[in-house]
């Protein structure tokens, strides 16, 4: 840990997301430091020249490091640049990845007529998540925070967000981190203030704050110890979160996933973590050696309580895949024997995967149910 008594944040993104407007709005209000990476590279020469094609600076980035390094070393500063790897991680205590819709960046860029080839690049990077990857590689998973910046609605909502984990920092409260912050309530009606996601699994976490950050839905976990009852899949689960809402006594998201092989008659269906640990990928291929259909369905279901007396909503997700041998990285459950159109789970990119699976489907449904609850 280190000894600042101000935290030193990096608002990064590609040019155009709203960098500079976010830190101009945080510093006025927050009173930290705007550190313009833009400027200094400029008025410090921390560079090798100008590049005409690009028309920008070719950074010297040792000599910009060592121009900045005393100040930020004392904290309080917000960095303010399209690149954030080149910042020792002892240095940075927050990183926020601002991202912004096609759409909005083509017009942004094109009003400050950039050049083509900068413009098409620069597109291409936020498409293609360089600079949340880029984050995600340089910092600790924790710190990383991924905010939408399309419209001022959302500028807004993001510089306050930023000002309460800023104020909880202060307040010593640091090991909570951004996750312990109270997210600002867009759901007045119906809205968890946090959501409390009742799960062990650490990739599951990470899936379902991915896909839900972009809903400023807050995501805490808490492993619970809960007896699961016999029956129905969805009696399982409704069961489950009840049970979870009584003992967190708030808001409670659980989930449960099912596994269906079409030839076994849905089986393992909800059986399958067993079925994984005992038979492993190649004892669940083996299970379908007799059969020529490999077809299988995997099951998202989710339940949202509001709180412990509020009836569990279901949210339910599925996706029609085929069992195959393992393929792809092996660190997830059954992921490496699901293929989806020609992929295993395990091959596909997080972000394609988070479009077509069965969980991202299921929680589809759960943030157009709090969109519409807002609305009513
Ligand atoms: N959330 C937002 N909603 C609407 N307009 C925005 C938003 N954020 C920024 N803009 C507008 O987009 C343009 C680019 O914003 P800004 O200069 O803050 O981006 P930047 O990320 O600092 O870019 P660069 O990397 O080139 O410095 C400005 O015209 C700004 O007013
Ligand atoms: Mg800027």
């Amino acid at each position: 840990m280190s000894t600042r008594t101000l935290p030193n944040i990096i608002i990064t993104g590609t040019p155009g997301v709203g960098k500079t407007s976010h830190c101009e709005l945080l510093a006025e209000r927050t009173g930290l430091k705007h550190l313009s990476v833009n400027d200094v590279v400029k008025d410090k020469e921390c560079h090798e020249g100008w590049d005409e094609e690009y028309q920008s600076w070719i950074v010297d980035e040792d000599k910009l490091l060592d121009a900045i390094e005393e100040d930020v070393k004392k904290g309080g500063y917000i960095i303010d640049w399209h690149a954030c790897d080149l910042f020792p991680k002892s240095w940075i205590d927050l990183v926020i990845v601002l991202r912004v819709d096609t759409k909005a960046l083509y017009d942004r860029l094109t009003a400050r007529k950039y050049p083509e080839i900068k413009l098409q690049e620069n597109l291409d990077s936020e498409i293609m998540d360089v600079l949340i990857q880029e984050a995600r590689d340089s910092y600790d998973e924790e710190i990383v925070v991924e905010l939408q910046s399309n419209d001022a609605d959302e500028m807004e909502s993001n510089v306050e967000r930023i000002e309460s984990w800023f104020e909880s920092w202060k307040g010593d409260n640091k090991k909570e981190g951004w996750e312990g912050v109270q997210p600002i309530n867009i759901y007045p009606n119906m809205a968890p203030q946090t959501l409390n996601f009742i799960t062990g699994n650490a990739n599951k976490l990470s899936e379902v704050k991915a896909i839900l950050s972009a809903n400023n839905i807050s995501i805490t976990s808490q492993p619970l110890d809960l007896p699961e009852i016999q029956g129905d899949l969805n009696d399982v689960t409704i069961d489950k979160c009840k049970r979870a809402a009584e003992i967190i006594q708030g808001p409670v998201l659980v989930e449960d996933t099912c596994l269906c092989f079409n030839a076994l008659k849905g089986l393992p269906g909800p059986y399958i973590k067993w079925f994984l640990t005992s038979l492993g990928h190649e004892g669940l291929n083996n299970l379908l050696a007799a059969y020529e259909d490999k077809s299988a369905q995997a099951v998202c279901t989710f339940a949202y309580s509001a709180g412990p007396d509020h009836e569990p909503i279901l949210f339910q997700g599925i996706t029609d895949g085929k069992i195959v041998s393992a393929r792809g990285p092996g660190n997830f459950g059954w992921d490496p024997i699901f293929e989806y159109e020609g992929q295993t789970y395990a091959e596909m990119e997080k972000s394609e995967k988070n479009k077509i699976s069965h969980r991202a489907k299921a929680l589809a449904k759960l943030q157009e149910w709090f969109a519409k609850e807002m609305s009513s």
